[in-house]
């Protein structure tokens, strides 16, 4: 893989909630100008290889970021396992929130369990009788720093979307992606954690098995801003481009390149990369990028490792197939459109689960 592109996303940040250049009459103007031009050919060129790239300027500052770890910490390290695995509400699939333990998650199943513990945060308005910071012991800091987290993402996802939009050619629905994310019903937030371990693997091999931090996958969604605590600089993350057939999960050994987060000239600097479900929507003509984290040496072994990654998935109602306003440039550069059937965000996203509940 070439050299990992940076881009400034900055163009497509706007101020008052991030609606557009303007609002007249309700309806959302966005100005394209030469900024944005050149911001989105940056993206689409990302997209069509490995749809992996660092982003600043996504509208969270450096302060953002690093308030989220600092309470990640408290929260992960300063309460027992016994009180988090006894006390704190517990992740199931159906609701997607809350507390999931060490080993909870097998995303290859050519691997052991992943060796980490996660916190998942979703909108608001869709948990109003189900409070899932139940027992957490600094539950007022971690709800407040998690929700404003989960919000100033919202808005990056909006800027994103258009970003995209501009990237495909959509010039009169500029808002077309951005349009497919009111609900946020299925977007969601997810603090990660792993202990310092001993060796650089992890643990024993069972039979021919072992485990990584995070095991080979594909994000289903559209795409997924990652962060990462400025300790570990999330090393141990690699990526390729994703295979159409195994999506990084069988060639286990080959075309993994190592990225370490960066920070950026104002520390606001975060990592994208896209999912399978964008790869989808525009008939594999962008590419979905296949990672893993790794244990890559002893000093990444001795260190907590912190991550925070935003799953942008669509409104479940929203139905996935080529945009009409986009068919004709797509077909234009080699697109099969009709390759893949028209079905919702939801059915597709039940299918990507389905898919590992087989493998698993
Ligand atoms: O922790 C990381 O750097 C990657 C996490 C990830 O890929 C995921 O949660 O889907
Ligand atoms: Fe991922």
């Amino acid at each position: 893989m070439d050299e990992i592109p940076t881009i400034d996303l900055s163009p497509f940040v706007f101020q008052g909630g991030g609606r557009g250049d303007d609002d007249y009459k309700g309806e959302t103007i966005v100005v394209l100008d030469e900024a944005k031009r050149k911001c989105a050919d940056a993206l689409g060129k990302c997209f069509k290889r490995h749809g992996f790239c660092y982003l600043e300027n996504v509208g969270l500052e450096k302060e953002d970021i690093e308030s989220v770890f600092r309470e990640a910490k408290l929260f992960f390290e300063g309460q027992s396992t016994e009180h988090k695995e006894g006390e704190l509400v517990q992740w199931e699939p159906k609701t997607n929130t809350g507390y999931a333990k060490y080993r909870a998650e097998v995303l290859n199943d050519l691997r052991l369990p992943d060796e980490k513990e996660t916190f998942s945060v979703r909108k608001d308005s869709l948990y109003k009788d189900r409070d899932y910071f139940e027992n957490v012991k600094r539950k007022k800091e971690w709800k407040e720093v998690t929700k404003r987290f989960y919000d100033k993402c919202e808005r990056a996802c909006e800027s994103l979307c258009l970003a995209t939009a501009v990237a495909l050619g959509f010039e009169k629905d500029v808002r077309f992606f951005a349009d497919t994310f009111r609900e946020m019903d299925l977007c969601t937030l997810k603090i990660l954690h792993s202990m310092p371990t001993k060796t650089t693997e992890i643990s024993e091999k069972v039979g021919n098995k072992m485990s990584l931090r995070v095991s080979e996958h594909v994000d289903f969604g559209f795409a997924t801003f990652l962060f990462h605590d400025s300790e570990s600089l999330g090393r141990g993350l690699q990526v390729k481009k994703a295979s159409r057939f195994d999506h990084g999960r069988d060639n286990l050994e080959e075309g993994w390149i190592d990225v370490a987060a960066k920070r950026g000239s104002r520390g606001n600097c975060c990592i994208l990369n896209t999912g399978a479900l964008l790869q989808r929507w525009t008939g594999d003509f962008y590419n979905a990028t296949a990672h893993r984290v790794i244990v890559p040496d002893e000093i990444a072994a001795m260190q907590h490792r912190y991550s925070c990654a935003f799953f942008m998935d669509p409104d479940g109602e929203t139905v996935i197939k080529t945009p009409e306003e986009i068919r004709d440039k797509l077909i234009e550069r080699g697109v099969d459109v009709d390759k893949y059937p028209p079905l919702s965000c939801a059915e597709f996203l039940k299918m990507k689960i389905n898919e590992m509940a087989v493998k698993q």
